[in-house]
């Protein structure tokens, strides 16, 4: 039996919101779009790069235009690797991520968030070293709320047990679809009440994960 842990990263290891915002408040500008505030651009955050930018432009009622948001997505991407200075781990996920790895806990990352991008934000916070896969948004030819990328991570890590920690509808629905349990961290950037949101476990403090963890795999 090979357990394993894998998370989801904007809005449950990360607080990125702050980058993603002044990055693509950056690229509108330049095109003549109006600013988001930073609650806006959180909200809008789940689905990838792509549907980032169709939904900042479905705000401003200009979705009908393709061009523009290709335009927008390019100018997005050439940012995004180094939009990393605002981006803080939330509190308690680096001694957290120290513990899963003194319980010899293989961990892995399956996000949304491009692999690139995932990359360099984990590299400058330090913590790219401690997970043995890694799959963005562009991994595969699906994205979460598709079952396909949370199921390849479990395929990479070679791993017969897992446990899915992310902070979202995409995730909840991403695990029910892979058939994965799933512990939902209630800080991020879910907008459906913790009640009606499908879960196996829910913590608001990265302290309680090890032994939910552990729980859950057991
Ligand atoms: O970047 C996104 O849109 C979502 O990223 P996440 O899957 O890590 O929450
Ligand atoms: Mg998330």
């Amino acid at each position: 039996m090979t357990k394993a842990v894998i998370f989801d990263l904007d809005g449950t290891l990360i607080d990125s919101a702050p980058d993603i915002h002044a990055a693509a408040n950056k690229v509108m500008m330049h095109r003549g779009i109006a600013p988001f505030t930073l609650e806006e651009a959180r909200s809008f955050v789940g689905h990838g790069a792509l549907v980032f930018i169709e939904r900042c432009l479905a705000a401003r009622g200009r979705q009908a235009e393709t061009a523009l948001r290709d335009q927008l997505l390019a100018d997005f991407l050439a940012l995004y690797e180094s939009a990393v200075h605002l981006t803080k781990l939330y509190p308690g996920v680096a001694s957290c991520l120290d513990t899963l790895t003194k319980d010899a806990l293989p961990m892995a990352i399956c996000t949304n968030k491009p692999e690139g991008p995932t990359q360099a934000v984990l590299s400058h916070l330090g913590i790219d070293q401690k997970f043995e896969v890694i799959i963005g948004g562009d991994t595969t030819p699906k994205r979460k709320p598709d079952p396909l990328p949370l199921l390849e991570t479990i395929a990479r890590m070679k791993a017969t047990q897992v446990v899915f920690v992310g902070d979202s509808e995409v995730d909840s629905e991403t695990a029910r679809h892979a058939g994965v349990p799933f512990a939902l961290y209630t800080e991020g950037y879910r907008k459906t009440p913790v009640d009606q949101l499908h879960h196996d476990a829910a913590f608001d403090n990265f302290a309680e994960l090890p032994a939910l963890v552990q729980r859950l795999l057991s």
